[in-house]
């Protein structure tokens, strides 16, 4: 069964046709990259599959649960990284974490259980006590995500989650991501850059509003780079 699933999806600000038909059925276990250029229609795609925007035209469907007639159940199982960071700078990473499990009506019984073993799959056990004013970056990313998995979901959205870092802090996020999913996850990852991209990930290219490729990388991209292949079909002038 599909993890995450969306059968011809369609969204239009005005005139403008964001996105066209959209369908893809991503399994667990599965790190996905949604590659796009800027303007492709990714960040409408995150706020439909978010629920931040509601369209009348196809359908999103998480664990089974349709989003427009199970919000909520939906949502329940969909964890998410926005682009833009959403975080407390005067509390701790504990404080953080305890907040946002507030307000997602997790139970308090267990909950800093949960929260050290989040915060251990990042990487970022020993920082429970710090305050988020004073991580970097990269840290601050990977309380976020170890934060989005708090209520266990089964999907895992991340909408240009690498934005604003450095290569080291990039390339640390990407691989735990890919461990998530590694372990039963089931991600998706947007982003435009094409070294985010493993050859043994599931690709999903979007340009104009329409999905180009969908598949595994390495076949995707045949005998060419995935940035020579990218930068032909989505005829962006280097
Ligand atoms: N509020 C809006 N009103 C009108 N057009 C919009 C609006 N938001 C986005 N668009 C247009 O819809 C298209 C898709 O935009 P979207 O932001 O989803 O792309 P994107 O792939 O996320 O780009 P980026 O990487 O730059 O964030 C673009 O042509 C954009 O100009």
């Amino acid at each position: 069964m599909a993890e995450l699933e969306v059968r011809d999806l369609s969204f239009r600000y005005g005139a403008k046709q964001a996105l066209d038909k959209v369908s893809f059925a991503l399994p667990e276990a599965t790190f996905c990259a949604l590659l796009g250029p800027n303007g492709a229609g990714k960040s409408t795609l995150v706020s439909l599959l978010t629920r931040l925007l509601v369209s009348s035209e196809g359908q999103v469907v998480v664990a089974g649960h349709d989003m427009a007639r199970a919000p909520r159940r939906a949502l329940a199982h969909l964890g998410v990284v926005f682009q833009q960071p959403t975080l407390d700078l005067n509390l701790t990473v504990r404080q953080n974490m305890r907040y946002f499990a507030a307000l997602h009506g997790l139970p308090r019984k267990g909950l800093d259980g949960r929260i050290d073993a989040a915060l251990e799959r990042l990487g970022m056990a020993e920082r429970a006590g710090e305050k988020a004013a004073d991580l970097n970056g990269g840290h601050r990313r990977r309380m976020e995500l170890a934060r989005a998995l708090l209520h266990r979901p089964r999907v895992l959205l991340l909408d240009e989650p690498t934005v604003g870092l450095d290569a080291a802090a990039r390339a640390a996020i990407v691989g735990h991501v890919h461990d998530l999913a590694r372990d039963g996850l089931c991600v998706l990852w947007t982003t435009h850059l094409t070294d985010e991209v493993r050859d043994g990930d599931h690709l999903l290219v979007l340009h104009r509003g329409r999905i180009l490729a969908d598949g595994v990388t390495r076949h995707i991209r045949g005998e060419m780079p995935l940035s020579d292949w990218f930068l032909s079909r989505t005829e962006v002038v280097a």
